[in-house]
């Protein structure tokens, strides 16, 4: 009772406060709800108010970028960086550039990516950017423009250890390099002021892979704790970009047979299982078709449908590795109704608040992005340590490093997350990720 009204006063008090901004208020009442009853048995977190201030961003940083087109006209879009939470370390989280980024998909990227961060026990904070710039159907220069516009305005805001940004959604090597290029000309400083960076300046091997090696390794741990393994299962997988491809083909390295990937424009579905080959033929031409799917279609046979979801075709195991809210309720009783036995989040919220709740009455191991995408910053922290040391690791040790780390986060689900025989992953998380960084909060006064 003193929890629920706990919760309505915390919730009611932040949907005053931002009332348009409801993928933000999504991702704070799924972690209240699991991590209020640990709040309300300390004295101490309740004395700093802990939750309350864990909730909200330490500084929303919002500026115009402005620049020049191909055709010599200018162009006006909006910039964020979302620094929430500096507890545990410098501010960390990616970029996203994508004509759908507001101030609230931004917030509850970098709400979610403090969390995410705590449980990797890495030192780094979390944070989110990026703009509602649309990259697709620009030209190359365009994109080096655009990037050097926005870091004209970002640079004063981030440093080695200050603030350190890195890829997301449209946000790859390519960005980060003309990103970097114009914050070190700025600051005329070679540091690691951002991470996802090409070999040559700077990065870390396994970065690219890692968010998607470090999803199966974690799914690996849960097929394990569930007596199961990878052997034959039948896998579907949304998304086309550097986490879908990655998984895909890490799972196919372990014998999965992956079904499905999918865009903003249809599903591809290969019953025969997608390969390796297929795969790599995918990444290396990406930049070279419009729709990757559809050119696969023509390349290897299979089925293209537009408009499609990859939730439909009947497995064992799903991953959805494309965006937000991109998995509802209905998605989620279709993938149970066919089987389905395990989730897995590759992407940030990817299942809609009543598609979670379908999973976990199911009592179905669903796991959330903040604990199994976090490969991705986790390397991207090591990325961070080899260049404070002007060092650079073996692609071998970090992928050991990477597997370690997710077998980590797997364990103080497993510990936090206990449900009368059952694992309820996303409590686990959440609880896990909310010790840490309450502790922090406490120790560091008011
Ligand atoms: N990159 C990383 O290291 C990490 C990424 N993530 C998360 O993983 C997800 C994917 O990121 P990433 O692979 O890097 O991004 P990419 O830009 O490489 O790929 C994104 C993929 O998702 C698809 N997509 C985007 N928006 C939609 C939509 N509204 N509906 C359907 N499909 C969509 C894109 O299709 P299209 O090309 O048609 O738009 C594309 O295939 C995001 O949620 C991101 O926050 C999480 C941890 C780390
Ligand atoms: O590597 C990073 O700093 C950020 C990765 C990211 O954006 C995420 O985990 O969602």
């Amino acid at each position: 009772m003193a929890e629920d009204a706990q919760y309505d006063a915390l919730i009611s008090w932040l949907e005053a406060c931002y009332p348009n901004e409801p993928e933000y208020l999504q991702a704070v009442k799924e972690i209240v709800k699991d991590v209020l009853p640990v709040y309300q048995v300390h004295d101490d977190f309740k004395r700093y108010d802990v939750l309350s201030r864990l909730c909200v961003p330490e500084r929303v940083i919002h500026f115009n970028v402005t620049w020049f087109n191909d055709e010599d006209e200018v162009e006006i879009h909006q910039g964020w960086r979302v620094q929430h939470s500096g507890l545990i370390g410098p501010y960390k989280g990616g970029l996203r550039f994508h004509p759908t980024v507001n101030a609230s998909i931004l917030k509850f990227l970098a709400f979610e990516q403090t969390f995410k961060n705590a449980l990797t026990g890495l030192p780094i904070g979390g944070a989110k950017g990026g703009s509602n710039f649309n990259p697709k159907g620009r030209s190359d220069n365009e994109i080096m423009r655009f990037c050097q516009a926005f870091m004209l305005e970002l640079h004063r805001h981030i440093g080695a250890n200050t603030d350190v940004p890195a890829g997301d959604i449209n946000v790859g090597g390519r960005e980060i390099g003309y990103l970097y290029g114009a914050y070190r000309r700025l600051e005329n400083r070679f540091e690691g002021a951002i991470t996802g960076k090409e070999l040559e300046f700077g990065g870390s091997h396994v970065r690219t892979e890692a968010t998607g090696y470090g999803l199966i390794f974690f799914l690996q741990c849960v097929l394990a704790t569930h007596e199961d393994t990878m052997a034959g299962k039948r896998v579907v997988i949304s998304g086309a970009g550097n986490v879908a491809l990655h998984a895909a083909q890490k799972a196919i390295q372990l014998q999965g047979q992956v079904l499905t990937l999918s865009n903003s424009r249809g599903c591809y579905v290969y019953q025969d299982g997608i390969t390796e080959q297929m795969i790599h033929w995918a990444m290396q031409e990406d930049a070279n078709h419009e729709n990757i799917l559809e050119a696969m279609q023509q390349e290897f046979g299979g089925e293209w449908h537009p408009d499609a979801v990859p939730w439909n075709t009947p497995c064992d195991i799903a991953l959805p590795c494309a965006t937000q809210n991109e998995l509802d309720a209905e998605h989620a009783k279709t993938l149970l109704k066919n089987g389905c036995k395990y989730v897995l989040e590759g992407a940030n919220m990817p299942c809609t608040e009543a598609a979670q709740t379908v999973f976990i009455d199911a009592r179905l191991p669903y796991v959330p992005g903040k604990a199994s995408n976090a490969g991705g910053v986790a390397l991207s922290s090591l990325e961070m340590s080899q260049n404070a040391n002007f060092r650079r690791t073996a692609f071998s040790t970090l992928e050991q490093d990477l597997k370690d780390i997710m077998e980590s986060i797997h364990e103080q689900c497993v510990e936090e997350g206990q449900d009368d025989g059952w694992i309820n992953y996303s409590r686990g998380a959440n609880i896990a990720a909310f010790r840490r960084l309450a502790s922090a909060m406490v120790s560091q006064g008011l």
